[in-house]
């Protein structure tokens, strides 16, 4: 039987739950989906199918299943479940994720935890500018300490600079939203009602030429290799030549599918899976770039401003010297860098620097783009380039 087409009839938006492990995003995002779908928006996602591994479900030309769709009356949604796994913070610090807004769930019965005020850091550090605030669990939780949560969450908020006052805090609870109860599922619809809001449409960079990093790669039997990823800019279609950098390949795309619906174009925003023609399984990874023909040349230099994380941050408590060899986390590729720091030669945790970094691989740069550091599985800094070679 023929799959249903994706028809565009609502603008596209990419939003995530992060927060501290426990605190309840998978159930939210559950939540969401049962309450959508029963208003006819959507497909109802059990806890159990979004929170497993990508490789488990990797089946079929369809999306990495740490994504969930879903429509609002205004809006269509790619939504991102990220626990607390590192692999998952690294989509997040790198911008692969590619959040245009995030909701923060913190549970009314813990109140803000070390990973609730990380995910605020690195948000803030990714360039995602709008919260909405999840108070999770406030069935069970007492009023007044709930009360003190919310001010407490506020106050976070605006030391990071998100205007701590005027963010949208809701009062949920995702497991008895899922159960059906009227008064929870309510508060469910004026959290999408506050996301739909307060979370402004991004401008998106459509007429740019395409280009989307490789998140993930599958086999099709009978069919060929696909990647699945967001797409950063520009449009691509059926029947396109691309060049994938990295594998040093050029191919044509033979299929293109957003969550597992055939389009017929994709945009800037969307996030899709690209049926390459010939391209050996093997000789595509994630972090690879998939471009328009000759639209990016790839480097190994360049110059970056980069905030080193303090100690308190969850960043490192001695400093960083010229030769420092850390994991450049850059769009989804990973990749080893030597740091020169110039003159100033060392960056003590908290400070502000300028370094020139040589990578081990070539990658596309550009000024502007922004990457995490990280060493032994934890962010130690976060920078953008300033200029390339
Ligand atoms: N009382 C109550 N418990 C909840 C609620 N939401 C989640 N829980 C419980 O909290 C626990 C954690 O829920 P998850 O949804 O797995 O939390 P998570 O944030 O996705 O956790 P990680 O992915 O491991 O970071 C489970 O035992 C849930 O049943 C809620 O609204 N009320
Ligand atoms: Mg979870």
């Amino acid at each position: 039987m023929p799959k249903t087409a994706y028809v565009r009839t609502k603008p596209h938006l990419n939003i995530g739950t992060m927060g501290h492990v426990d605190h309840g995003k998978t159930t939210l995002t559950a939540a969401i989906t049962k309450v959508l779908a029963e208003r006819g928006s959507g497909t109802f996602v059990p806890f159990d199918r979004i929170d497993r591994a990508p490789e488990e479900a990797a089946r079929g030309i369809t999306i990495n299943i740490a994504h969930v769709e879903y429509e609002t009356d205004t809006r269509h949604y790619a939504h991102v479940d990220m626990p607390g796994h590192a692999d998952y913070v690294k989509n997040m610090v790198t911008g692969a994720a590619q959040l245009d807004g995030a909701i923060l769930v913190v549970s009314a019965l813990d109140g803000i935890m070390p990973q609730t005020a990380e995910h605020v850091l690195l948000a803030r550090q990714v360039g995602v500018d709008h919260i909405v605030v999840a108070l999770n669990k406030a069935d069970a939780g007492d009023e007044e300490l709930t009360d003190l949560v919310e001010l407490e969450v506020r106050d976070l908020l605006s030391a990071h600079g998100y205007g701590g006052e005027s963010v949208p805090v809701v009062r949920v609870s995702g497991l008895k939203a899922l159960e059906g109860d009227p008064r929870w599922t309510a508060a469910i619809d004026a959290l999408l009602d506050a996301v739909d809001t307060y979370v402004p449409m991004p401008e998106r960079y459509i007429d740019a030429p395409f280009l989307l990093p490789v998140e993930n790669v599958l086999t099709i039997t009978g069919r060929g290799t696909v990647v699945t990823g967001a797409v950063e800019r520009g449009t691509i279609r059926v029947g396109d030549r691309v060049d994938v950098l990295g594998a040093t390949v050029d191919t044509v795309v033979t299929g293109l599918e957003t969550f597992g619906k055939p389009m017929a174009e994709a945009q800037a925003g969307d996030n899709v899976a690209l049926l390459l023609r010939g391209v050996p399984r093997d000789a595509v990874r994630r972090g690879h770039i998939v471009a328009a023909p000759g639209s990016v040349v790839p480097s190994r230099r360049f110059s970056a401003q980069v905030y080193v994380l303090s100690s308190g941050e969850g960043g490192r408590s001695t400093p960083v010297a010229t030769g420092y060899r850390p994991q450049f986390y850059i769009r989804t590729a990973d990749v080893v860098g030597d740091v020169d720091l110039g003159e100033r030669s060392v960056a003590r945790p908290g400070d502000t620097v300028t370094m020139t970094v040589e990578l081990g691989r070539e990658v596309p740069l550009e000024p502007g783009l922004g990457f995490a550091i990280r060493e032994g599985g934890r962010t130690v800094g976060a920078g953008t380039v300033t200029s390339v070679g």
